[in-house]
């Protein structure tokens, strides 16, 4: 194994001679867990612990490592340990709001190239969930690419018509489908998988994306993917490896924060609630309910019935109208195509006729 295995590059390796980090060595952040971080080198995995001085000059969490981040390490008394002296500046950096402080941002992962936009095909399919996701995408600078798993719970025909829907609405993202249960369309997945390139799984809870781990790398990881890791007072805890490198050279980061991207990361804390929303109007009697005037809308009835706080309710559909929005903002750079800003405009109309 190299270094370049785990994504390193020419990029990194000249910012580290600009700082003249030569008398130091190059690690991955693989895990890290209440400022305990598994770095990886390709001679070992290292429990590494940050040295006084990044401690001290660090103006808040961000400046901390985090899962993906290349850093500068020296080794510590013991084989095992290494001392992190500093964060190479990081590519891409997927972070949200902080759960316990409002307003500020933490960062789940970084060094992310694309992003696995992982959506069921089944009851559950979300296209607006899809766009969320993309959102996050597109404001972290990472590629998406959209999988559209468990297509064995539908048939051919049906599976062409909803891969139609969402390309016509999500343009220019590569759009795989795949069945972890009879493993169709893997190669097409591995095809795309790039050597050196960073990959992450988002996605909400029960999509497969631990089905397309456990897939992509041959191994049953979430189940044996734990790593020794020795605590300050000489304990042994496992936890889970972070970041894998998985056979055909690409590299996954899966930690449990990127979990809740998207579903968690609302700039209002509301985030619980939403997600309430969000499952009630499964039971909504419209698919395209917008829970503003409809008769049979589940979300309305919860609102009346005091079950949701009506505030709430509205911060849900600003988070609508914010999902519009980016929309918005992604045809705006497409401004020059004037059919497309044509087909834009008729599209907001036709929205704005319809309220
Ligand atoms: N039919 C079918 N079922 C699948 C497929 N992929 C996953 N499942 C099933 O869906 C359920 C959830 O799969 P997981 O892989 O645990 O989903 P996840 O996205 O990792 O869920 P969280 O860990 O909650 O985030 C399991 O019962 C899987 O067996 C698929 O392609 N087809
Ligand atoms: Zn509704």
């Amino acid at each position: 194994m190299t270094l370049e295995d785990l994504g390193y590059n020419l990029e990194l390796e000249n910012y580290r001679k600009d700082q003249n980090l030569d008398s130091l060595s190059v690690g991955r952040v693989i895990s890290e867990h209440k400022e305990r971080y598994i770095v990886k080198t390709p001679k070992k995995e290292y429990d590494g612990e940050i040295i006084g001085n990044l401690r001290f000059t660090a103006r808040n969490r961000s400046d901390f490592p985090a899962v993906g981040d290349w850093v500068a390490i020296s080794e510590f008394d013991d084989d095992n340990k290494v001392l992190i002296h500093s964060v190479f500046p990081r590519k891409t950096i997927i972070e949200r709001q902080a759960v316990a402080k409002p307003g500020e941002k933490q960062i789940i992962a970084t060094n992310i190239d694309y992003a696995f936009i992982v959506q069921a095909v089944d009851r559950d399919f979300n296209i607006n969930r899809i766009e969320r996701y993309l959102t996050i995408c597109n404001s972290s600078n990472v590629k998406p690419i959209i999988i559209l798993s468990k297509i064995d719970l539908i048939n051919d025909r049906e599976l062409s018509k909803l891969i139609d829907t969402v390309q016509k609405r999500i343009k220019q993202v590569l759009i795989i489908p795949i069945s972890n249960e009879s493993r169709e369309g893997f190669e097409k997945l591995k095809e795309n998988i790039e050597k050196g390139k960073t990959y992450c799984l988002l996605g909400s809870s029960g999509v497969g994306k631990s089905s397309l781990l456990n897939n992509l790398s041959g191994k049953q990881l979430m189940q044996t993917n734990t790593i020794s890791e020795s605590t300050n007072k000489g304990r042994n805890v496992t936890s889970h490896r972070q970041l894998l490198v998985l056979e055909n050279g690409g590299i996954l980061i899966d930690n449990p924060g990127m979990r809740e991207v998207g579903i968690a990361d609302s700039k209002d804390g509301l985030e619980i609630t939403f997600g309430e929303i969000i499952e009630l109007s499964k039971d909504c009697k419209f698919k395209d309910c917008t829970h503003t005037t409809e008769v049979g809308c589940a979300v309305l009835k919860a609102v009346e019935s005091g079950e949701i706080d009506r505030s709430s309710y509205e911060n849900y559909l600003k988070m609508e109208r914010e999902k519009e929005h980016f929309e918005t903002t992604v045809a705006e750079k497409r401004k020059k195509d004037k059919a497309f800003g044509k087909m834009i405009k008729n599209y907001k109309k036709s929205n704005y006729k319809k309220h």
